[in-house]
């Protein structure tokens, strides 16, 4: 319900220059020549896993044989500015460490200082003793099968956000989230793992060394000054790359902006972010998933700011059971019929028969249309508390119907609308208040989407009387839902670009006997 001339293009721009965040080197093999069964605090270091931009990691054991891993960081012989970020990953690992425990994230037993003062190499190398994990999801990607989602991605997804919001709750940004580091332990639990660049928030923001991964920083990410203490980082960072990596799992591997290269992908993503092209997210994303892809890779990073990921995350997963189905619309059928007894101060009998109670209102919902009974009520209250004599039950069952055939999952992803009365998120942030309850409030549920939509659209009604409308008003009122009241204003009626949407809508609002 919101046009794309009105979308943010506060993008930022630029490739990285000397001043910018600059991409992670990656290392292409390791540093440290470790012999097999070298001791680092009582461990033995063994196999070669894997090296990053910063460290190595070697399998190890514990003196029980417990399995367990080790990163070296190093080099230990590197400039002194390089030495200087390696102290400071090394003291974020160990901080983080010390404070952060969860199933979700990858446990640090022991950090240490390597002394031996006969291995230059190795002397005064960090040694990061952690859980020993099986494989990492960049390794799970590199043998998917692009366009069918890897095996259990929506559980991986799921603890993923188990793990990151614990970490955002307790005050850290994670500010390196990608396939990479997330591992998969022999059992198959999902584990945030490198705590290199994690930083504990200042308020709004931490500061972290202005490193990235080049496919899973925000866009914003590229335009920053590095100050002194580095960049500003933020958790919506995090759930940009959230967004990155549950495109990737749920599509076999894609990245939701297109490029051969990572530098060509970010490019893509600042354009987009820039609103110089929509968002397009790959078709085999599932449904169900497109809100959850779409809310993280919001462009404006105080819209990702305020995404509520658990909750994103639980509607995604949650099985269509019969049963839940039945209690959730049954508790939202009671909050309807709370709300109609507060707005007559009369009894109202609850359930599906509220509405024949209501049915007195003028423009009331025929009982043998195909308006779902569970949203009537709110449909209906939603009507109820607009003043004015357009704004019918009818008129919003015929919007919503065109809107989104009532679907409370659909989505337009390229014009960033989404949930049953296809709400653009930041314009539904403004309108939510009419929802019937305190606390979060969701465009993806059905109660608060048409609470606020009611809200909103009286609002229009009332804005184009202002300017002069007497006419035609419910054609008026559905054109400005889908431009604005400018537009209306400025085509001095139905703007010609939606008059096939608002011809549905009036056929449909004729079939309600509207
Ligand atoms: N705890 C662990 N258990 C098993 N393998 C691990 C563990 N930690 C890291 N690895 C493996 O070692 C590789 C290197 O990890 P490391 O954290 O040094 O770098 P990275 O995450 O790949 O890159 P960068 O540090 O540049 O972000 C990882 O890709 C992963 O496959």
């Amino acid at each position: 319900m919101k046009p794309a001339e009105q979308r943010d293009a506060d993008g930022p721009g630029a490739a990285p220059d000397a001043e910018h965040p600059q991409e992670k080197p990656v290392a292409a093999r390791p540093p440290f020549d470790v012999p097999d069964g070298y001791p680092v605090a009582g461990y033995r270091v063994g196999a070669f896993l894997g090296a990053g931009a910063w460290g190595s990691v070697y399998a190890a054991e514990a003196p029980d044989g417990t399995p367990a891993a080790v990163k070296l960081l190093g080099p230990v012989r590197s400039s002194p500015g390089q030495r200087r970020t390696l102290a400071q990953m090394a003291a974020g690992e160990l901080r983080f460490s010390r404070r952060a425990d969860h199933p979700h994230l990858i446990r640090t037993l022991i950090v240490v200082t390597v002394e031996d003062p006969d291995r230059p190499e190795l002397d005064g190398a960090v040694a990061l003793v952690m859980e020993r994990a099986a494989r990492s999801l960049q390794d799970v990607l590199a043998a998917a099968r692009a366009g069918t989602a890897v095996p259990g991605a929506e559980r991986i997804l799921t603890e993923v956000c188990a793990g990151l919001t614990h970490m955002h709750r307790a005050g850290w940004v994670h500010g390196d989230l990608k396939p990479a580091n997330l591992l998969l332990m022999p059992d198959g639990t999902a584990k945030i793992a490198d705590f290199g660049l994690t930083a504990e928030l200042e308020g709004t923001h931490a500061y972290a060394p202005p490193l990235g991964s080049p496919d899973h920083v925000p866009p914003e990410w590229w335009s920053q000054r590095t100050g002194a203490r580095g960049v500003a980082l933020r958790p919506s960072a995090d759930v940009w790359a959230f967004g990155v990596i549950a495109h990737q799992l749920l599509t076999g591997g894609l990245h939701p902006f297109l490029g051969a290269t990572a530098r060509a992908r970010s490019l893509a993503a600042q354009a987009y972010a820039r609103g110089a092209a929509p968002l397009r997210l790959d078709q085999a994303l599932p449904a169900r998933w497109r809100p959850v892809v779409a809310a993280c890779l919001a462009a404006d990073r105080e819209e990702r700011a305020r995404t509520d990921l658990t909750a994103l995350v639980a509607r995604a997963t949650a099985r269509p059971a019969g049963r839940r189905r039945a209690v959730r619309a049954g508790a939202v059928l009671l909050t309807c019929a709370a709300v109609l007894l507060a707005l007559t101060g009369g009894p109202e009998p609850a359930g599906p028969v509220a509405h024949r109670a209501a049915s007195p209102l003028p423009g009331a919902i025929p009982a043998g249309s195909d308006v779902p009974t569970a949203y009537r009520g709110m449909i209906e209250g939603a009507a109820r508390r607009c003043p004015e004599p357009e704004i019918t039950p009818v008129l919003l069952a015929a919007m919503l119907k065109a809107e989104s055939g009532f679907d409370p999952n659909a989505a337009r992803p390229e014009t960033g609308e989404y949930g049953i009365a296809m709400w653009t998120p930041a314009v539904f942030e403004a309108w939510s208040k009419a929802a019937n309850h305190d606390g979060p409030k969701s465009y993806l549920d059905p109660g608060d989407a048409i609470a606020a939509m009611g809200n909103y659209v009286c609002w229009l009604d009332q804005q184009l009387k202002r300017r002069g409308f007497t006419h035609d008003l419910p054609a008026l009122v559905t054109a400005a839902y889908r431009t604005s009241d400018k537009s209306v204003a400025a085509a001095g009626g139905v703007p010609e670009r939606v008059r096939p949407h608002v011809d549905t809508v009036l056929r449909y609002l004729a079939d309600y006997g509207g």
